[in-house]
């Protein structure tokens, strides 16, 4: 393959003279060198072809569609060829290197605003015309912004390194894992829907926090962590405290970028539009500010490889973090979803070292998106909806939502398990009770798990949606358990809002909440919430933002109890008319109580791992090597089930304390009525 440039660039390895390494990739390392025909320092990219699944063919199709891009921020190949086993991509060689090994080398706490936004400007220049050619990169991050002498910046590694490493065909890879986990849009780890071209706005988003700190968020995790973390945790941005040295504007372009629900993340075209890029200045300021006074790129290289390897020698524990980090620089597409070196890798972080780093930001995080609501023109309009008379009835979507990044709904198969039917009397008819809950709470953990969950394919989905939702308990989840899902149909899709709507109808309403009440009562009869500004817990082994777990829009049905300015005769003729209500909320609770510790009890019970036990078949499943890609994909998608498992058991603690509370403040309320 040839470039379009006028220069006739040699298609034989003999008339390049390779240099120093420059940098190193998945399974590439790119060099500096010469092209003796032309006398011109290229830099060459030398895949080994032996270390890729792809064929031949797939990666030519790649370096073709690269060698046809031609848009002034994006690197544009000068040809590539085969040399033995190993594939040469010719490149023009960037002298400033990426932007990564600049971080390294000299700006480990980041870059200054106006440096940031030149370097995002130009490398927004280049998704957008990727987009408006219909191209995704799919691995936007700083070791992929690279710089030449003159401060000029491309965005780098289109097609190439990606498509190298998948085992697929990545033309029809939109539903398969490419990318880097920190960097990863939420929706490419779903591998639900596919994605587009928003993923790249979230990994610009990424991007530009790693520009500003140094390293991206969750950077210091292993993968299976930061996928959970992206998929539940709010999303990261820049925080008010810590931040207090960027702008407003910086602030809230890194906001509507890093919004979980890809719609309402602005198109590249837009993005380019705001307000924060007007910061950004010719190239001649990147030479001036960070590029003069650097060490010849080679040198930086070898210096950032030397000290990394002193660093490893030193510390094991560094060394271990490092490896970890290895992981991520890596990336997915490279991932080897190993799941005992990732069982392995999380094992290395205990849950104590999570609150450390990017999780207070979290909390920060939060108070500063309270504050600056109005910046963001999508959010403001997420937020100027006010909350629904239907959005304060349904927990189970909140509930849902919250966990509508998982692959397999986890909460779909919960939903059985607590749905309170209309008739309650039904609900506390014996014959549902311990046999039936034991019987279906292991096969949950089973089929739910493996068979069906991981092939919860159009048709299953189709199927599903004709089911009615359940009125009890057991009898529904034997329909689930037998391979069907609880229809997604059952929930009104305009009550599954976004984590955007969900964190700005907190914003709106940040009083008290807690969830209580007839947490799975799908119906109206739904009476009594309060609420609770969203906060970052422990769940397990990682973390859940009250936010995504909190039921949304509360109206206070109790508003007279809390005091103010009611009259005595009033007072009595609300709490004659409430009354029967309150008692059937504590009859409620009880029940509820009982149900939730039922479910705790049996999933504690299912989570024991015991001989014979369906749990061990599961990890013994997760322990045999995957023979496919798909196998991978399923597996991974199970662990990513009994993580949120762990996480319900957790969260289903929490309620219960929180029902007791209720509890006991009704029972007082009731007595002094009385
Ligand atoms: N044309 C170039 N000029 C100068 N340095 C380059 C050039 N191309 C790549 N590099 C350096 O080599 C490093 C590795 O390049 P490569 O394209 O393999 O990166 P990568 O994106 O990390 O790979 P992967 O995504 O496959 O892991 C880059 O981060 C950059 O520092």
């Amino acid at each position: 393959m040839e470039s379009g440039s006028e220069k006739k660039f040699p298609l034989n390895a003999k008339d390049y003279k390779l240099h120093e390494e420059i940098g190193d990739g998945v399974s590439a390392t790119v060099h500096r060198a010469l092209c003796i025909p032309l006398n011109e320092v290229v830099a060459i990219k030398v895949l080994d072809l032996e270390k890729c699944n792809n064929d031949l063919d797939g990666i030519r199709r790649e370096v073709q569609t690269m060698s046809l891009i031609n848009h002034p921020n994006v690197l544009q190949a000068h040809c590539s060829f085969t040399t033995g086993h190993q594939l040469w991509v010719v490149m023009p060689y960037m002298a400033g290197g990426s932007c990564l090994h600049i971080i390294k080398s000299s700006y480990q706490d980041g870059f200054e605003e106006p440096v940031i936004a030149t370097l995002l400007r130009e490398t927004l220049k280049a998704l957008v015309y990727l987009h408006a050619h219909g191209h995704i990169h799919r691995d936007v991050k700083a070791g992929n912004i690279l710089l030449d002498s003159n401060g000029a910046v491309k965005l780098a590694d289109f097609g190439v390194s990606a498509c190298m490493f998948d085992t697929g065909d990545r033309q029809r890879s939109r539903n398969t894992f490419v990318g880097t986990p920190c960097w990863m849009a939420p929706e490419v780890m779903q591998q639900l829907h596919g994605y587009d071209f928003k993923a790249d706005v979230w990994s610009f988003g990424i991007t530009a926090l790693e520009l500003a700190h140094g390293h991206a968020p969750f950077s210091k995790y292993p993968p299976m962590k930061v996928l959970l973390m992206t998929l539940q945790n709010a999303p990261p941005g820049l925080d008010y405290e810590r931040d207090k040295r960027f702008s407003k504007a910086f602030k809230e372009m890194v906001g509507t970028c890093l919004v979980k629900d890809p719609k309402k993340r602005p198109t590249s075209e837009k993005l380019l539009k705001h307000p924060f890029f007007k910061h950004a200045r010719p190239a001649d300021y990147l030479v001036r500010t960070i590029l003069n006074g650097l060490p010849p790129l080679g040198e930086r290289y070898r210096t950032i490889k030397s000290k990394e390897a002193d660093l490893l020698m030193q510390n094991k524990s560094e060394y271990e973090a490092h490896l970890s980090q290895q992981e991520y620089i890596r990336g997915i597409s490279a991932w080897n979803f190993n799941l005992e070196d990732l069982k392995n890798q999380a094992a290395l972080i205990s849950d104590d070292d999570s609150s450390h780093t990017e999780e207070p930001d979290f909390n920060r995080k939060q108070c500063e998106r309270q504050d600056e609501s109005a910046l963001s023109p999508e959010r403001a309009s997420s937020s100027a909806t006010a909350p629904s008379q239907d959005d304060e009835l349904n927990d189970i979507h909140d509930l849902e939502s919250s966990f509508a990044s998982f692959p397999i709904k986890p909460l779909q198969a919960l939903k059985g398990c607590f749905d309170v039917s209309e008739d309650e009397d039904n609900a506390t008819t014996p014959d549902w009770k311990d046999a039936n809950l034991m019987n279906s709470g292991q096969q949950l953990l089973t089929k739910a798990s493996i068979g069906s969950l991981a092939h919860t394919t159009k048709e299953e989905d189709t199927a599903a949606q004709n089911t009615s939702l359940p009125r009890q308990v057991f009898p529904e989840q034997k329909k689930y358990l037998s391979g069907s899902v609880i229809p997604e149909s059952t929930f009104s899709p305009k009550r599954i809002t976004s984590d955007a709507d969900r964190e700005f109808q907190q914003r709106r309403f940040p009083t008290d909440r807690t969830l209580s009440g007839s947490l799975y009562r799908p119906k109206r009869d739904y009476v009594e919430e309060t609420t609770e500004a969203p906060h970052v817990e422990h769940k397990g082994r990682f973390k859940v933002t009250s936010a995504d777990l909190s039921p949304k829009g509360s109206t206070n049905s109790f508003t007279p109890f809390s005091g103010g300015s009611s009259s005595p005769s009033s007072l009595n003729a609300t709490t004659a008319s409430i009354l029967p209500s309150i008692q059937s909320i504590l009859q409620q609770n009880a029940m509820q109580r009982d149900e939730i510790l039922r479910l705790i009890k049996y999933v504690e019970q299912t989570s024991v791992k015991q001989p014979g036990s369906p749990e061990t078949s599961i990890d013994e499943l997760l322990q045999t090597p995957p023979a496919t890609p798909r196998e991978r994909e399923l597996q991974s998608q199970v662990m990513l089930l009994q993580q949120s498992f762990w996480s319900l058991t957790e969260e289903l603690k929490k309620q219960k304390q929180k029902n007791g509370q209720l509890e006991n403040q009704l029972n007082a309320l009731t007595h002094r009525n009385d």
